[in-house]
C-alpha cells in the first residue's frame, strides 16, 4: 500500500497501540507485551522501518510492518499470521492515523551525549509527570525549526550550548496530535544544570533502565541504546 506521507509519519501511527487494535491511548513499547484482542503479541522492533511482533500467549500470531520510504512517499506492507482476520483493517488504520501525525504538532527531545553517555532530566511538572524522567526539550514553536528548538531548550532548561544531529528511533504520538521527536545532540563542553527541572543525570547504555521514563520515552529507549553502543559525542 502506497502512502502519500513522509515514512516518519507512519511509523509514529505504530507507536500507537489503538492502531494495532489494542487498547487506545497506551504506547507500544519494544521488547514488552502488546494485547491485540486475546493475542499477545511481544514486539521485537519497532522504528522508522517497521515494526515486527511475534507471540507471547499461546496462540501462535506474528506480526511484520515494513516500512520504506519511496519517491512519493511510504510503501507499507502488512503480514499477518495467525488465525484467519485477526489483523483485519490494520493497512487502512496505519494510514489514517499517519495522515493525523503527519500534520501534528512536534515536542523535540534532546539525547545530549558526551563520552557514551547520555543527559536525562527529572521533570519538576506538571504533578502527573513530576519525578519523572525525559530527554531536555519540548513544543517546537511555529515558524521555528526542529534543530532551533532543540538548542533554544537545552539553552533554557540545561544552560548550555548543544549541536543537535540526527534523528534516533520513530516519531512517538503523545497525544492525538502530537509527537514526540528525539534528536542526537553533541555538547562538548558546560556543565548542564537543572534550571527548570528537578535533576539531571547523566546515564551510560548499562544504567538507562535505572530511571522511571515518561511513557513516550520508553518507546525510544532500544533505539537510544543502539546510539549509545556507537558513540560520536
Ligand atoms: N521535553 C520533553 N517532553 C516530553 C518528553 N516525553 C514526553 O512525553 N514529553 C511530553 C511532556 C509534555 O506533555 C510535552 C512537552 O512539554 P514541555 O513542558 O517539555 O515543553 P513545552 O514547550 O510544551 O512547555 P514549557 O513547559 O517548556 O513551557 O511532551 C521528553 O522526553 N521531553
Amino acid at each position: 500500500m502506497r502512502i502519500p506521507l513522509p515514512p516518519r509519519a507512519v511509523a509514529a501511527a505504530l507507536t500507537d497501540s489503538g492502531v494495532l487494535g489494542a487498547e487506545p491511548a497506551a504506547l507500544v513499547v519494544p521488547g514488552e507485551d502488546v494485547c491485540v484482542g486475546e493475542h499477545r503479541l511481544r514486539v521485537v522492533h519497532l522504528d522508522v522501518d517497521g515494526l515486527r511482533a511475534v507471540a507471547a500467549g499461546r496462540v501462535p500470531v506474528a506480526l511484520d510492518v515494513g516500512i520504506e520510504a519511496v519517491a512519493d512517499g511510504t510503501e507499507l506492507t502488512v503480514a499477518a499470521r495467525g488465525p484467519h482476520g485477526w489483523a483485519e483493517g490494520l493497512r487502512e488504520r496505519i494510514a489514517r492515523r499517519a495522515a493525523v501525525l503527519a500534520e501534528a504538532r512536534v515536542v523535540v527531545g534532546a539525547a545530549v551525549l558526551r563520552r557514551g553517555r547520555v543527559l536525562a532530566q527529572q521533570r519538576a511538572y506538571p504533578p502527573e509527570a513530576a519525578g519523572l524522567w525525559e530527554f531536555p526539550g519540548g513544543r517546537v514553536e511555529p515558524g521555528e525549526s526542529d534543530a532551533d528548538a532543540v538548542r533554544r531548550e537545552c539553552r533554557e532548561e540545561l544552560g548550555i550550548e548543544v549541536r543537535p544531529l540526527e534523528v534516533i528511533g520513530p516519531d512517538v504520538a503523545i497525544a492525538e496530535d502530537l509527537v514526540l521527536r528525539l534528536y542526537a545532540a553533541e555538547a562538548p563542553t558546560g556543565t548542564p544544570r537543572a534550571l527548570e527541572h528537578q535533576a539531571v543525570r547523566w546515564l551510560t547504555e548499562q544504567d538507562i533502565d535505572s530511571v522511571e521514563w515518561l511513557p513516550a520515552d520508553r518507546v525510544l529507549l532500544p533505539a537510544l541504546r543502539g546510539r549509545l553502543a556507537a558513540p560520536v559525542g
